[in-house]
């Protein structure tokens, strides 16, 4: 997906939180956006999936003006989002998390949700526990999943590696890595080693605003942690 944000700015009440944030993903890249903690990061994500309204600017996908669509329709259009703490459904077991979404975007049975699940070994292996009986990073696995079944051109992660296990976090950075190409990924990361490995350019958004953005061969490591560092 051709995946555009310009001159976004969002307040909550009488504090700015994003100012005038411009990025621009090529197709079938990834784009990480690092920044302090309050930098910004959540809320920008949730202005590209709908979720919050921002003041003024606008999201393009594919060249459309998307700024005005619900989330809904935005997922239709192929866009699909990973929050933060994951919220899968913990009641339900891990086949019925996976066939719900499915079902809610016409794969359910297709060779596309089994694709999704098949990334996640897994998944098939817990297949009948409940979402809630996972580890964190199953959980995290089982998240990404979910949005993969959706066949989504852009796909939204909000810190996939927080809280989990160096073995899961390695597994899903070899995912992620893999689906280059075919989609679109915008990650938002703390964990720099992960963002170094897995992204083709970067953001930085400090107080709201992009304060450095370039090619991933362009940045250093010690550059990017200089923005980073509390
Ligand atoms: N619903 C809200 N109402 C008021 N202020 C909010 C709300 N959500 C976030 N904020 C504030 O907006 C700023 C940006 O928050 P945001 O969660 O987008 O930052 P972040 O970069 O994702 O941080 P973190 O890494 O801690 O998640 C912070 O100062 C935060 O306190």
């Amino acid at each position: 997906m051709q995946f555009r944000i310009e001159a976004l700015d969002q307040h909550y009440g009488s504090s700015q939180v994003l100012r005038h944030v411009g990025l621009e993903i090529a197709p079938g890249e990834c784009m990480a956006v690092l920044g302090r903690n309050g930098a910004g990061k959540t809320t920008l994500l949730k202005c590209v999936m709908g979720l919050i309204a921002p003041t003024s600017g606008r999201v393009l996908l594919d060249g459309e003006d998307a700024t005005a669509w619900s989330p809904n329709r935005r997922s239709r259009a192929g866009v699909a989002y990973v929050p933060q703490g994951r919220e899968i459904f913990s009641e339900l077991t891990v086949g019925e998390n996976i066939e719900a979404a499915a079902r809610a975007h016409g794969t359910y049975g297709t060779p596309a949700m089994e694709a999704a699940v098949a990334l996640f070994p897994v998944l098939r292996e817990m297949w009948k526990r409940s979402g809630g009986a996972l580890s964190g990073g199953q959980q995290q696995q089982l998240a990404i999943a979910r949005a993969l079944v959706t066949r989504p051109r852009l796909l939204i992660l909000d810190e996939p590696t927080e809280g989990i296990q160096p073995n899961i976090v390695a597994a899903i950075g070899e995912v992620l890595r893999s689906l280059k190409g075919r989609l679109s990924i915008l990650l938002v990361e703390q964990y720099l080693d992960f963002a170094i490995e897995t992204a083709d350019a970067f953001v930085i958004l400090s107080r709201g605003a992009v304060v450095e953005s370039g090619r991933a061969e362009a940045m250093s490591r010690d550059h990017l942690t200089r923005f980073i560092a509390v």
